[in-house]
């Protein structure tokens, strides 16, 4: 597959010159981080450029939602005339725009557990692999791919800080999500039985999640990149001293045997995937959504306390609470006269809510936000996935 170079304009969506020749993908990942990062520096709700968050929440007065809608809808409609159209929840089907699949760049290779998340989004999609998360998401800045899909947290392992930080630096949206129950299977060459494994090669994650079947075995344990990525190893260098921790699905496409299935320590292993797009969709409430963010806050007491107040006096459940370093400004020196010079770690928060951003309750706890984080962005408001 070539690729064509294209020049990438922040905040825009025109189509490049890249012309797509409709080839399956080979079963290699694509690989190709060469360009700048680019790293967000100014708040914006969804793909509306030129609209900041700041603008879009905060003058919406609690509760006033005029004959025209809310302040938002508003700036929709405005918007809509001089922008290219945001998908919709509809998108949500195995259909583009031009009638062909929705293709889906993900890391790893095919039979791995993020593609099993692409395919229960979009059951008939193309998917594209990766070698990295980052090419995953430049896929879909390139329009190589429509979206792409990348695993946020485990239910035992917890988060996956590295598509945290990624989600910040790209300015790719957050337009669905994925639960996915992840069994994991030991696999082998044909013929291969358990007592004969010396090693097991897998996914870090996978290999710590079957820590009990694995210390029985007494086998010792080798990090790869993914599992499908593991199972194509071993079969491609004939292995018959190393078995794999991967799905089912990698057994049936590498020709693997599975010698045990369900052999996670935890039976409710569970992974949430995210769905990334070039553009956001209109947000709704005629089904449960969830919005994500990503703020800052000055130091001081009780201000992350005065945070999280904004989603509780308006009665808005959040599910997920993540920190992470500001990698552009660890720490913050600040002056106190009678102690010195004291040093803070920075930090950037990301929270999950469950409300749309179509409801003014949701529009107004942002416009409170706003009133003392330092920086806040939407990364997405999109449907919840209830199903497992
Ligand atoms: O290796 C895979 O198959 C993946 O899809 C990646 C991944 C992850 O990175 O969390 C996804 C789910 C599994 O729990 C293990 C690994």
């Amino acid at each position: 597959m070539a690729l064509k170079s294209v020049i990438v304009l922040e905040g825009t969506n025109p189509h490049f010159g890249w012309n797509d020749s409709g080839s399956k993908p080979s079963g290699f990942p694509l690989n190709w981080i060469n360009g700048p990062e680019k790293v967000c520096k100014s708040m914006s709700f969804g793909g509306f450029s030129g609209f900041s968050a700041c603008r879009a929440i905060r003058n919406v007065e609690d509760g006033n939602t005029s004959k025209r809608g809310t302040h938002l809808e508003r700036v929709i409609d405005e918007t809509k005339s001089s922008f290219p159209k945001p998908l919709s929840v509809s998108d949500l089907s195995s259909t583009a725009d031009d009638g062909s699949k929705v293709r889906i760049s993900f890391k790893g290779y095919p039979g791995s557990y993020t593609e099993d998340a692409a395919f229960k989004a979009y059951p008939k999609c193309e998917t594209v692999p990766c070698n990295e998360f980052e090419d995953a998401f430049k896929a879909v800045e390139l329009w190589l791919t429509d979206k792409a899909v990348l695993p946020i947290e485990n239910s035992s392992s917890g988060s996956i800080h590295r598509n945290y930080d990624l989600l910040l630096r790209h300015r790719l949206h957050i337009v669905g999500e994925v639960q996915l129950a992840v069994n994991f299977c030991l696999l082998a060459l044909p013929g291969v039985r358990s007592e004969h494994l010396k090693r097991v090669i897998s996914h870090p994650q996978a290999l710590s999640l079957s820590d009990i079947l694995l210390s029985k075995l007494g086998v010792s344990r080798e990090n790869v990149d993914d599992t499908a990525g593991a199972a194509q190893y071993v079969v491609s260098n004939g292995l018959r001293d190393a078995g794999v921790v991967a799905s089912a699905r990698a057994a049936e496409i590498y020709g693997l045997n599975i010698l045990a299935d369900g052999i996670q320590d935890d039976s409710d292993n569970i992974t949430r995937f995210l769905v990334l797009a070039r553009d956001p969709i209109i947000p709704r409430t005629n089904t449960q959504f969830k919005t994500s963010i990503v703020f800052t806050l000055d130091e001081g007491p009780g201000v992350l306390f005065k945070a999280l107040a904004v989603f509780a006096l308006r009665d808005i459940n959040l599910t997920k609470i993540e920190s992470r370093p500001q990698r552009k400004r660890p720490l913050r020196v600040v002056d106190d006269s009678n102690t010195g010079s004291a040093k803070y770690f920075d930090y950037l928060f990301y929270i999950d809510f469950e409300a749309s951003m179509a409801e003014p309750r949701a529009q107004n706890a942002l416009g409170h936000l706003q009133e003392f984080a330092t920086f806040l962005r939407i990364l997405g408001c999109y449907p919840m996935d209830t199903t497992l």
